[in-house]
């Protein structure tokens, strides 16, 4: 099976690596900074927060996709590593690698939500799937990717994707698939709401979890959200041990108690970050209107008010104009 990253950089470098490490024949279509990168440390370091470690060299890494698409052998599936703005760009040279007669699978590995319907009417020649990175990626100096929470790749079923499941389990790395991703992509919105706050706030993730005034934040944009899915009638996937109309509740608890009760949510590497902190620290176009700007505009369809998200979105507006 012939599979193509299409944006590889943090999720997308690691996914690259498992699947290497699992048998496929993977290209990386990515940016010359990130292929310098990979040259230069011998592969990609894939390293994570209970210890593993293992580099891997990618056998092609394609720089100049855009300029000539349809010279290259056609893949047969497609994962899309790219932020949700980048993605609808990107439709011409999908096509152009994918097989023609149906045989491909294009896989949309985005957070938040509008960037799958940005670009999903415009191809209908293969089939088009949806998947989630449930875990942070950081991506370091030395070619290294480190993912820095639990979670294994979610990914929408159909042939291609069970191929793809039985390689990386038989490897150790699990891979959970689903025929409906709503709840999944839905449900981890839950959790991405926490993205924006933790780029606001300059701390790592486990730091910045352990300040209640934070906590408090977060469970407001999240009670924000559930009230949506309520008014709309969205089924959200549990991602965490409680159930997520319990995560506000236990956010707000004063910290020794939430300390206690959120074991779980607290076991993560202590330097972890969100990839809006990411994009914030690079200079880069944010996901936030995909995400808390995502419960804003349901929350005005359906009579819901959304105060804090739509303060969130602000914030992070103004740290846009900033860089
Ligand atoms: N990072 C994380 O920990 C997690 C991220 N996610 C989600 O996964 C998705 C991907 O995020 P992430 O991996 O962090 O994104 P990154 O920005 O790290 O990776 C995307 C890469 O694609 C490159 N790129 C953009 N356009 C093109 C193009 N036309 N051709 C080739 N390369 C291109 C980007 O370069 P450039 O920088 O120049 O634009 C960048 O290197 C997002 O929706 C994110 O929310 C989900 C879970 C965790
Ligand atoms: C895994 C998580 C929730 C980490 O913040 C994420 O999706 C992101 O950083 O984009």
């Amino acid at each position: 099976m012939r599979i193509a990253i299409y944006g590889a950089g943090s999720t997308g470098c690691y996914l690259a690596g498992q699947l290497c490490l699992s048998g496929f024949d993977v290209s990386l279509i990515c940016r010359p900074a990130i292929k310098q990168k990979i040259i230069t440390h011998n592969g990609i370091t894939l390293s994570d927060y209970q210890g593993f470690l293992h580099t891997v060299m990618p056998p092609a890494m394609i720089t100049d996709i855009e300029q000539a698409p349809s010279a290259y052998t056609p893949f047969d599936v497609v994962f899309v590593t790219l932020k949700c703005h980048q993605v609808s760009s990107i439709r011409d040279s999908l096509i152009a690698i994918t097989h023609s007669n149906s045989n491909s699978s294009i896989v949309f590995m985005q957070n938040g939500l509008g960037s799958f319907d940005s670009i999903n009417e415009s191809i209908s020649h293969c089939t088009r799937l949806q998947g989630i990175t449930p875990f942070n990626v950081l991506q370091q100096p030395n070619g290294r990717f480190h993912k820095g929470t639990e979670g294994v790749f979610t990914l929408q079923q159909n042939e291609h994707t069970q191929t793809i499941q039985t390689a990386m389990q038989a490897q150790g790395f699990g891979c959970d698939l689903h025929q409906d991703m709503a709840p999944v992509i839905y449900g981890k919105l839950l959790l991405n709401l926490n993205n924006a706050l933790n780029a606001i706030t300059d701390l790592p993730i486990k730091q910045q979890l352990s300040q209640r005034d934070s906590r408090r934040q977060l469970a407001g944009a999240m009670t924000e959200w559930l009230s949506v899915c309520q008014a709309a009638n969205i089924t959200i996937h549990q991602y965490t041990k409680v159930k997520p109309k319990w995560l506000p509740v236990i956010l707000s608890l004063p910290n020794v108690l939430f300390t206690i009760l959120a074991k779980q949510m607290l076991d993560i590497d202590p330097h972890a970050r969100s990839s809006m902190w990411e994009d914030i620290q690079a200079k880069r176009k944010t996901e936030i209107e995909y995400l808390n700007g995502a419960v804003v505009r349901l929350g005005k369809k359906y009579g819901i008010d959304t105060p804090v998200n739509s303060t969130i979105v602000e914030k992070i507006h103004q740290r846009e104009q900033q860089l």
